[in-house]
């Protein structure tokens, strides 16, 4: 089912800064900021050569990231995306074996413009997992 690591996400009190460690301190290349208000973050990439870095922050109200940044004052490591071929298939796969997937069940189109859906971090060994269909 899963492929491919497509990113790992760090949620960051202040994504400018964020941002200046990953493209200043560590001479990654880095893009600027995207709205994500359908996900409520402001999500910035750090390009990798083998995969990416999602660093992120939260946008408007209710931000779904807005109590690990809480429990997390300075930042955490917030969830790894895994590439997958049919993102239906593989939450209805999920689903049978009990696993509980995030939201209405339905995929959202995600920073890439493909769709993805988030697993309960309790059922994955405690790290939230999204997956994106590529
Ligand atoms: C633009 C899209 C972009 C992309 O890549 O395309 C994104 O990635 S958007 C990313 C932001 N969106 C999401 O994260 C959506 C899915 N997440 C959620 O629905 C929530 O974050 C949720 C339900 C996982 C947790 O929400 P919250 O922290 O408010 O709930 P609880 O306090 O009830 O937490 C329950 C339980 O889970 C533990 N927890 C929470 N977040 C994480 C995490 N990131 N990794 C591991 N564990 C997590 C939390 O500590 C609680 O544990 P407990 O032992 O019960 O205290
Ligand atoms: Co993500």
């Amino acid at each position: 089912m899963i492929g491919r690591l497509n990113h790992v996400a760090i949620a960051v009190p202040d994504l400018a800064a964020a941002t200046a460690t990953y493209r200043d301190t560590l001479g990654a290349k880095v893009s600027a900021p995207q709205d994500e208000p359908d996900h409520g973050v402001t999500v910035v990439f750090v390009e990798l050569p083998n995969t990416k870095i999602e660093l992120l922050h939260p946008l408007g109200e209710g931000s779904p990231i807005a109590a690990f940044l809480e429990r997390n004052p300075a930042g955490g490591i917030h969830h790894l995306c895994y590439e997958v071929a049919d993102i239906l298939a593989a939450r209805d796969q999920l689903e049978a074996e009990g696993a509980r997937v995030l939201g209405d069940g339905e995929p959202k189109i995600g920073a890439h413009g493909k769709p993805v859906l988030f697993l309960h971090p309790k059922d994955f060994l405690g790290s939230l997992i999204e997956l994106e269909q590529v």
